[in-house]
């Protein structure tokens, strides 16, 4: 039987994801979702702002509507559950590619703290001859293949270690600082010894199964397997449309108004069904169970009082723990493990300056910076943690008269937990000291190896504790979690998002796809 009612805590990308095919699969089910924000979205943030723009001559000015995102800015055509998202809401015309041979795809670099300018992390053996990240990547790449016996293959399941330890176990201690880290503070904006590789990367382990030992081997062997596999026909389980042949050879995807689309797409979706209420500025206060021993209640900062027969939480999960532990009357069964995991802030910067990309940086997606020698306490001024070359990856996004070059500077992490550095206070109007600014751009003007010009706009939002870190032991914690949920809350509830199943838009959108399958 269908449920009567299913309330969704959190209007994140996994709570909007949940109350649309909850929806689906049950058109008469009452849905409401609770978000305690007056947006949804979570940290999917694309905005536009007004520019200034002087023409090229310095003539005149015109204004210009640039589009800023805060938060992801691009999705990989390898997530279907996305994709699937893009057929069913009607979002293709909207879609922006990037081909795999685009500057954007091709190029990623790296800035070494310490020294100046950037060294393009070579994505061909042409390139590898000349560059001075050579004998690093030589260097891991023999230590991996060639060394037998020493890194013996981790796969009972309870075995867990850092990706730090993992890496510097199968390709030595330079590399996993080098490009190790430098990769997990582009992804978790974290720090790389803290991370669990078997919540991470679980394929690293497949392949170090594969390769008996060596991952490099494992990899290999995989492909050369997948190469005979050619005769299998895989039955597609997502509507895709037509929207998966429009992603062949793209590297990645965005909309003409940034991924927030997807929000707003899926948003409108909702208030146009009679049976899912969207609240929004009002979140759970109370968390229990319903006064009968069936179902539960939930009770709302506006006091409105909810008693749904079934409960998604997609709250991060020690938002859900304060919760349960504010909420006395009836109280659920707590649950373990859910402070287990630290979070990450990131603080993300908008630049816009005046002239084109190749004026001011090299054409490419845009460079991280590695975890420095002497640690997080020291060694990176700012506590940078990369920078994204927006305007490179998908100019069309802005207006095509206004020559501008759009860059993300990513600051934080842990820089913030782990040095000396806390978020950059902002003026009343939310923006920044001009003094800081100007240790950003003398910052910046270090990396890219040459003097900035004054920008047009300069936006910055501090995401606090926005990205959960996975800590070694993370997949066996959420296992008994997901016990403990079905044994003392029952079937009819699920605990689900990003601290749970993975940070990325498609594993928060894919956890929406699958909760309450049972049901
Ligand atoms: C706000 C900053 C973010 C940082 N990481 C994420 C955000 C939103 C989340 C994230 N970023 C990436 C992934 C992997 C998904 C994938 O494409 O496979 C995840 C979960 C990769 C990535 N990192 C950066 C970009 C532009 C991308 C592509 C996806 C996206 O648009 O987020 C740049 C970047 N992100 C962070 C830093 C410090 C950084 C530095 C250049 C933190």
């Amino acid at each position: 039987m269908p449920p009567r009612h299913v309330a969704i805590l959190g209007g994140g990308l996994t709570g909007l994801s949940s109350a649309f095919h909850i929806s689906r699969r049950f058109p008469n089910t009452q849905i409401t979702l609770l978000e305690k924000q007056n947006r949804l979205g979570g940290w999917v943030m694309s905005e536009r702002v007004e520019v200034r723009v002087p023409s090229e001559t310095g003539s005149s000015v015109r204004t210009a509507r640039v589009l800023l995102e805060s938060g992801p800015r691009t999705l990989r055509p390898g997530g279907q559950a996305v994709l699937e998202l893009v057929n069913l809401l009607n979002l293709a015309p909207s879609l922006l590619t990037v081909p795999r041979t685009a500057p954007a795809a091709l190029n990623r670099f790296l800035h070494l703290p310490g020294s100046p300018g950037l060294l393009r992390i070579p994505m061909s053996f042409a390139s590898l001859l000349t560059s001075p990240l050579a004998p690093t990547l030589v260097r891991a790449v023999f230590k991996d293949a060639f060394s037998r016996g020493t890194s013996p293959p981790r796969a009972a399941e309870e075995e867990d270690e850092s990706t730090d330890a993992f890496l510097t176990r199968h390709f030595g201690g330079t590399f996993a600082r080098t490009f190790g880290s430098a990769l997990i503070h582009g992804i978790y904006a974290a720090d790389a010894r803290d991370l669990s590789i078997r919540a991470a990367f679980p394929q690293m382990l497949e392949y170090e199964q594969a390769g008996g030992g060596s991952v490099i081997r494992g990899m290999i062997a995989t492909a050369l397997a997948r190469r005979k596999d050619t005769g299998e026909v895989k039955e597609g389980t997502y509507e895709l449309g037509g929207v998966e042949g429009l992603m062949q050879g793209m590297s990645v995807y965005s909309f003409k108004e940034g991924t927030g689309e997807l929000v707003d797409a899926l948003e409108r979706d909702l208030e146009g069904k009679e049976s899912v209420r969207v609240l929004k500025g009002d979140g759970a206060v109370s968390l229990g169970k319903g006064e009968s021993g069936d179902g539960f209640e939930i009770r709302t900062a506006s006091g409105t009082t909810l008693t749904p027969s079934h409960l998604v939480s997609s709250l991060p999960l020690p938002a859900l723990n304060a919760l349960l532990h504010s909420s006395s009357s009836r109280a659920l069964p707590a649950l373990p493990h859910l402070t287990a995991n630290p979070t990450s802030s990131v603080t993300v910067v908008n630049i816009v300056f005046p002239g084109p990309p190749t004026s001011l940086h090299p054409p490419g997606f845009g460079y991280l910076v590695p975890r420095p020698a002497s640690d997080y306490a020291d060694g990176n001024a700012l506590g940078i943690l990369g920078t994204v070359f927006d305007s490179c990856a998908l100019p069309t996004q802005d207006p095509a008269d206004a020559p501008i070059t759009k860059v993300t500077v990513m600051l934080g992490g842990p820089y913030y937990t782990r040095g000396r550095f806390a978020p950059p206070p902002v003026d009343g109007d939310g923006s920044l000291s001009s003094e800081y600014v100007r240790r950003l751009l003398d910052e910046l003007s270090r990396h890219l190896g040459k003097q900035l010009p004054a920008p047009l706009l300069v936006r910055v939002r501090t995401h606090e504790a926005c990205i959960p870190t996975p800590t070694p032991g993370h997949v066996a914690r959420i296992a008994e979690m997901r016990r403990v949920v079905r044994e003392s809350w029952g079937e009819a509830a699920e605990v689900i998002g990003a601290g749970v199943d993975g940070v990325s838009v498609p594993a928060c959108v894919e956890a929406g796809r699958t909760v309450g399958r049972n049901w």
